[in-house]
């Protein structure tokens, strides 16, 4: 039987939704819009796509978007200056610099600038050893955003066995650890794993981030999983086409065959990770503002 399709697009609008009637309230309370800032550095035309359709969604959300643009050349002595400006700017909630900078830039170096309580894309040390040691801090989006999805799918996930593929400090490792706090059985799979297929045929839950195009194939799957694909790849392109396909890093139309669930790419996993965003910014809005967040944000 075809599983059925996790539809992460209709879930995120219903975030993006709620997330926006609360940021009205919130600007009602706060008296100023929440706001996010988004640094890009260089040209690189997927990321100017990407931070355009993040500008949008702030504004759908009643939120303000503060966009910088720099150019490719600009010293890290420079980009170090503009984060300590957004740390210190009382309309700044959120901030995000758009990775990966250029060769010449330190990503780390970056990332630990930014203030932790401004860090919404929970990519700073402090908030790393927050989740590491179930402390409140800001959860990166994407991996927040898949919990969402399994969590409306399946409610309870303890006692399941999960298998995370891949071990980024962006996906998979944050990935394991809101699993084991769930009280999943979590296995964390990577390219050097000995035979993959096996590990990966004992979940009940795989998540895929390994970023290789359609990798994980139907017969590493156990019957019945639920399946979450964080990968997003473009195929080169086939006859005719302008540009190559979208694809996971799951072979979607046999797994489909097999398991029970699992989210397409386009449609699942991406666009939560933006809606994740927005709600993580208002969080951060609401918490420098002084005011209790409203439950259930
Ligand atoms: N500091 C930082 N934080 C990030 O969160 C971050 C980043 N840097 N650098 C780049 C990656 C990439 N990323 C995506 C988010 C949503 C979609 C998304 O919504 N994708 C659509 C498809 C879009 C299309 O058609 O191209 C979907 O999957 O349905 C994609 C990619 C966030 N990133």
């Amino acid at each position: 039987m075809a599983a059925d399709r996790i539809d992460g697009k209709a879930f995120a609008e219903g975030l993006r939704t709620r997330v926006g009637g609360w940021a009205s309230d919130f600007e009602g309370a706060a008296g100023r819009k929440a706001g996010l800032a988004v640094v890009l550095v260089g040209e690189d035309p997927a990321s100017q796509v990407y931070v355009r359709s993040k500008g949008k969604a702030v504004a759908a959300a009643n939120m303000n978007g503060f966009e910088h643009h720099l150019p490719a050349d600009t010293s890290q002595e420079d980009l170090l200056a503009l984060v300590e400006r957004l740390n210190a700017d009382d309309a700044v909630d959120g901030i995000l610099v758009q990775l990966p900078l250029p060769d010449h830039l330190d990503d780390q170096a970056v990332i630990a600038a930014i203030d932790p309580d401004k860090d919404v894309d929970g990519f700073h040390v402090a908030n790393a050893g927050r989740l590491a040691v179930g402390q409140t801090g800001f959860v990166p989006c994407t991996p927040l955003g898949c919990m969402m999805l399994l969590a409306d799918r399946l409610g309870d996930l303890s006692g399941l066995e999960a298998v995370v593929i891949g071990r980024s400090n962006i996906v998979g490792k944050p990935m394991a650890q809101l699993l084991l706090d769930a009280n999943a059985t979590v296995t964390i799979a990577h390219s050097r794993t000995k035979d993959l297929p096996s590990v990966v045929r004992r979940a009940d839950i795989v998540v895929a981030a390994v970023g290789r195009a359609e990798m994980i194939k139907a017969d590493w799957l156990k019957p019945g999983a639920t399946v979450i694909d964080v990968g997003i790849n473009r195929l080169p392109p086939a006859d005719g086409e302008e540009r190559g396909r979208l694809v996971g890093d799951v072979d979607y139309g046999p797994a489909s065959e097999i398991a029970s669930a699992i989210t397409p790419v386009p449609g699942g996993v991406g666009p939560m990770t933006i809606a994740v965003l927005l709600r993580n910014t208002l969080v951060a809005a609401y918490a420098h503002a002084g005011l209790d967040a409203p439950e259930g944000l």
